[in-house]
């Protein structure tokens, strides 16, 4: 029996329909009147540009911008009346998880998974031992070995990421039970965080939420984890609905168009030639910490080196350790002019100072400042240069912040504009335009592009690339096979602590380097066992 046989009366309505909403930030229009519906049990993505409007429609439905007054929404069929008041989304049965998470990190995860049940009930004393046992049943039933009383701060990014999704996902089976009715999930770009077996976990949740008739929605910017995942997928452009797709009658080619509104031809990969040609630019010696061990790495000048492995395998580290940002246990760096220096004695300011720079994978935390414009984080690192005679440049700094951010498609290309008002993906643009255009001898990159649309990320690549043929050398840790498939001329696998396996030149490729990470972890399991060593 297809939809079209039931009665009208027995077909559920959507669990949300959006009709005409609009959103406008001083003068300028985010949303130009957007309308699209979720149905029962969907797996609904959203997608888009770097700034096409995606949070700013999750931020409204969260009650945290009041639309533009005459848009229309129904939730499970029922008028709801705009702008929703904060709390709102809950007794809707509706929940969030946005790009930062939203956990407190001084308390503990039992705290923060039931935070919002506690503050809503109003309750003046708390059976603890009863809401730890609940705080158990809900991570087992999700599959994610949390203790409760570990303090947020202690868990590793992954575990932040499904904790939050966890909490997402119980709130909405809890109201579910409630009031009987679906509940709807919007999950804002969870997966930057989440290395593949993180992904996957993902993906299980999201699939058990869907079976019991609830409704995801879901934003990235990965087309292969949209195409895997989703049921129909809504594609804003500049604050429009560009079109809709059903998820599998459609290409990625075509979800791709719809996206960046032209055809994107795919490129070749980037990579220019074998390393054994180079001339060395930096050597790293036995750099070690509480996670890798003991590891040497030479990268020549104009070479992209990337780093991988499974979560907790040591390659994340490298590139904070090189920079003097995390504690080193040993190890020194040398570049081709200079001495080695001991990396427990180097600080950030000492590695500016050789010529290294570093864009971290902590976007909200540790890059940017958001109170600041653009143009002053942009220029933040090398000031020095836009002053003459002790005056500072001002009118100089702005014109060379528009250029680099018409060069990185910045929208909107306003240096004057505080980071904190551009979308993530172009607030992410901002920081790798600032090192980029510093030209340091060597850059240290931790998941350069996430959160960056796939066109854009195109473009990046080949300015990338376009450095590092002017000589600039280039180490980047990414748990993305194909962006490292698409730029590096040397790919490292790392397991337990160690790099287990190199590939070179034509070797690489997005499955080669899936493959030998999961080979590497068989080798080294089997190495450890052989070894009489348990993990
Ligand atoms: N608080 C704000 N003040 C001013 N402009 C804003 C604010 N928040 C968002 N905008 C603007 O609204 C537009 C849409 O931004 P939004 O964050 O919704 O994009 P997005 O599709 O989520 O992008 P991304 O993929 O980069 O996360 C952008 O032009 C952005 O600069």
């Amino acid at each position: 029996m297809t939809t079209s046989d039931i009665p009208a009366a027995q077909v559920a309505p959507p669990v949300l329909r959006l009709d005409g909403i609009a959103k406008t930030f001083g003068g300028a229009r985010a949303l130009k009147g957007v309308s699209f519906e979720v149905r029962p049990g969907e797996v609904h993505g959203l997608l888009g540009k770097n700034g096409s409007g995606k949070s700013t429609l999750v931020k409204i439905l969260a009650g945290f911008h009041a639309p533009d007054p005459g848009g229309v929404m129904e939730f499970n069929g029922e008028p709801v009346s705009l702008p929703l008041k904060p709390g709102d989304f809950r007794r809707l049965g509706m929940s969030f998880v946005h790009q930062n998470l939203g956990l407190v990190a001084s308390l503990t995860v039992l705290e923060n998974l039931r935070l919002s049940e506690l503050t809503a009930s109003g309750r003046g004393v708390i059976n603890w031992s009863a809401q730890k046992r609940a705080a158990r049943e809900a991570l087992a039933r999700f599959d994610v070995p949390l203790d409760p009383d570990e303090r947020i701060d202690r868990l590793s990014a992954v575990d932040r990421a499904l904790l939050a999704i966890v909490r997402a996902f119980e709130e909405i089976r809890i109201a579910r039970e409630a009031t009987g009715r679906p509940g709807l999930v919007l999950l804002d770009e969870p997966t930057p965080f989440l290395p593949r077996e993180g992904v996957e976990k993902l993906f299980t949740l999201v699939r058990g939420i869907a079976s019991h008739g609830s409704s995801v929605v879901f934003i990235s910017h990965d087309i292969d984890e949209v195409m895997t995942i989703t049921d129909r997928a809504t594609v804003l452009r500049d604050g429009d609905v560009a079109g809709s797709l059903v998820t599998r009658e459609a290409t990625h080619e075509q979800m791709v168009e719809m996206i960046v509104g032209r055809k994107l031809a795919r490129s070749a990969p980037l990579r220019a030639g074998p390393a054994i040609d180079r001339k060395p630019r930096v050597r790293l010696d036995g750099v070690a910490s509480r996670t890798l061990r003991p590891t040497s790495l030479t990268v020549g000048e104009g070479e992209i080196v990337g780093l991988t492995g499974l979560i907790g395998s040591g390659y994340e580290e490298l590139p904070y350790l090189a920079f003097g940002a995390r504690p080193s246990t040993s190890g020194t760096i040398a570049l081709d002019d200079g001495r080695a220096t001991a990396l427990a004695d180097l600080t950030p300011r000492g590695a500016i100072d050789l010529d290294l720079a570093l864009l971290p994978g902590d976007r909200q935390g540790a890059s940017g400042v958001d109170s600041l414009p653009i143009v002053d984080n942009m220029f933040l690192p090398d000031l020095g240069r836009f002053f003459t005679g002790g005056v500072l440049r001002n009118g100089r700094m702005k014109r060379e912040a528009y250029q680099l951010g018409h060069a990185f498609e910045l929208r909107p290309n306003d240096p004057l504009l505080k980071l904190s008002a551009l979308s993530g993906g172009n607030a992410q643009k901002v920081l790798i335009a600032r090192w980029m255009n510093r030209k340091p001898r060597l850059l240290l990159l931790d998941e350069p592009t996430q959160g960056v649309d796939v066109g854009t990320r195109q473009h990046i690549f080949a300015a990338l690339r376009q450095a590092a043929a002017g000589g600039m050398s280039v180490i980047c840790a990414s748990s993305d096979a194909e962006q490292l498939a698409d730029i590096c001329d040397r790919v490292l696998i790392f397991a337990r602590g160690a790099v287990c396996e190199e590939l070179v030149g034509e070797q690489i490729s997005k499955e080669t380097i899936a493959e030998a990470c999961y080979a590497s972890l068989d080798r080294a399991a089997a190495s450890a066992s052989a070894n009489g060593t348990s993990s």
